[in-house]
């Protein structure tokens, strides 16, 4: 009774690229839960569809509608009925009709809803009284390829986790520590820098791919001198978006590079070597379960071989991987899949067959910090949501007060 939908709303709000996406609130009989779909710039070709075609304006008239007709009176509880009666509404296996981008964020607010309803945090319904580990932010330090400007690496992120912190404040403020002073060594060797950021609060420098790594890497070693807690470099290398399908190449404009797929594995692979990345994202294009198979034999042992565009999110796909022994660690992106109930299935499938979960924003966000939740829900031992931005600090600080709700708070196990 306590969960009982009783009303629906969903509006349009900004995200943080300034382009439009979908809040819901889902009201039930003791309870309101509040929810909003991000957006990506390098999106898979296999996610579901965020929006219909005339983006969010063309569905904002009627989705209320048709949603609350089904949904008012069902139990917020049932979440994974309430998933399923979603997808029925959408009828389209890609959720094509209404949007991913609808389904997520209703799906979300439900969940929500139905957490408040038994006055419990998000995290607790999920996940239930057991989960005690936090897991590790990995922040974005610069921003590269479909994330920043021109002039900016090819690569989309170099990351950190600071993989030595005791407790989620002193990881976030770390990682911050790392930003400020990757700052400093990209002013040092640019005159010109104005500061720009990219679209996750990394900084948007004129450097070649190169560059940014001894900055990114020297800058990891500096502050895990200086603060004694341990920070690792990652990337996330969003290769499809530089991938020349009719070349077969990845183009690395910014060196005037170009490499075949072997010469792909082969440079990642001296990356890890070189730099002691801890984490490589999506080294290889999506679609391509050879290559990344040859780079998690030649790699993931030493690295973290994640997969985001290849798998978006998918149980299914995400099984074809596991069988080709492609990838290590895979991205969870709810709204790459649309559902709720869909990613934590993701989550389950990843997790028994030793595949590392990562929960992570999207470019475009708002100040929902429904992910936090999940990460921790779930015990997903990483957590990919930026460093700093007021989207994304939306998502570390709710950690922050996560960690000060729990008896026996913990950092969550990454030795893999
Ligand atoms: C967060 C990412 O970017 P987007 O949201 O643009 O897919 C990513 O590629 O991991
Ligand atoms: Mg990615």
């Amino acid at each position: 009774m306590d969960s009982v939908i009783e009303d629906i709303r969903v509006r349009k709000i900004l995200d943080s690229r300034g382009n439009p996406t979908l809040e819901v609130d889902v009201i039930t009989w003791n309870g309101f839960g509040r929810a909003a779909a991000p957006s990506g710039a390098s999106t898979g070709v296999r996610e579901v569809v965020s929006f219909p075609t005339g983006g969010v304006d063309g569905i904002i008239e009627e989705v209320e509608d048709i949603i609350s007709a089904e949904l008012i009176g069902m139990d917020a509880e049932d979440l994974q009925e309430i998933d399923l009666v979603l997808k029925e509404i959408d009828g389209t296996p890609n959720l094509s009709a209404i949007g991913g981008n609808t389904t997520v964020a209703v799906s979300m607010a439900v969940a929500k809803a139905a957490a408040a309803s038994y006055n419990l945090p998000l995290y607790r319904f999920l996940g239930g009284n057991m989960p005690s580990q936090i897991p590790f932010p990995l922040g974005n330090m610069i921003n590269g390829g479909a994330h920043a400007g021109r002039n900016a690496p090819d690569i989309q992120e170099f990351l950190v986790l600071p993989v030595g912190a005791s407790n989620i404040t002193e990881a976030v403020f770390t990682n911050v520590a790392v930003h400020k002073r990757i700052r400093e060594k990209i002013q040092a060797k640019d005159a010109l820098f104005t500061g720009g950021k990219g679209d996750e609060g990394g900084w948007a420098p004129n450097l070649t791919n190169q560059e940014a790594l001894e900055i990114q890497t020297s800058s990891c070693a500096e502050v895990s001198d200086e603060t004694g807690v341990l920070v690792k470099p990652c990337l996330d290398m969003a290769a499809s978006e530089f991938w020349d399908s009719d070349a077969e190449k990845y183009v690395y404009s910014k060196e005037g590079v170009k490499r075949n797929t072997g010469e792909q594995v082969d440079y990642v692979n001296d990356i890890i070597d070189t730099y002691k990345m801890f984490y490589v994202e999506d080294p290889i294009r999506e679609g391509d379960f050879q290559g990344f198979a040859d780079l998690t034999q030649k790699a993931g042992k030493k690295c973290l071989i994640c997969g985001d565009d290849i798998f978006v999110t998918n149980a299914e796909i995400l099984a074809e991987g596991i069988e080709k022994s492609a990838g290590n660690s895979i991205i969870i992106k709810p709204n790459q899949i649309g559902t709720l109930s869909d990613t934590y299935n993701t989550v389950n499938l990843a997790r028994t067959n030793g595949y590392v979960p990562v929960v992570s924003h999207r470019s475009g966000e708002t100040p929902d910090e429904t992910i936090a939740h999940l990460a921790v829900a779930w015990s997903c031992p990483i957590i990919k949501t930026g460093a700093l931005g007021g989207e994304r600090i939306a998502k570390l600080n709710e950690l922050i007060r996560i960690e000060e709700e729990m008896s026996n708070p913990e950092m969550a196990d990454i030795k893999w």
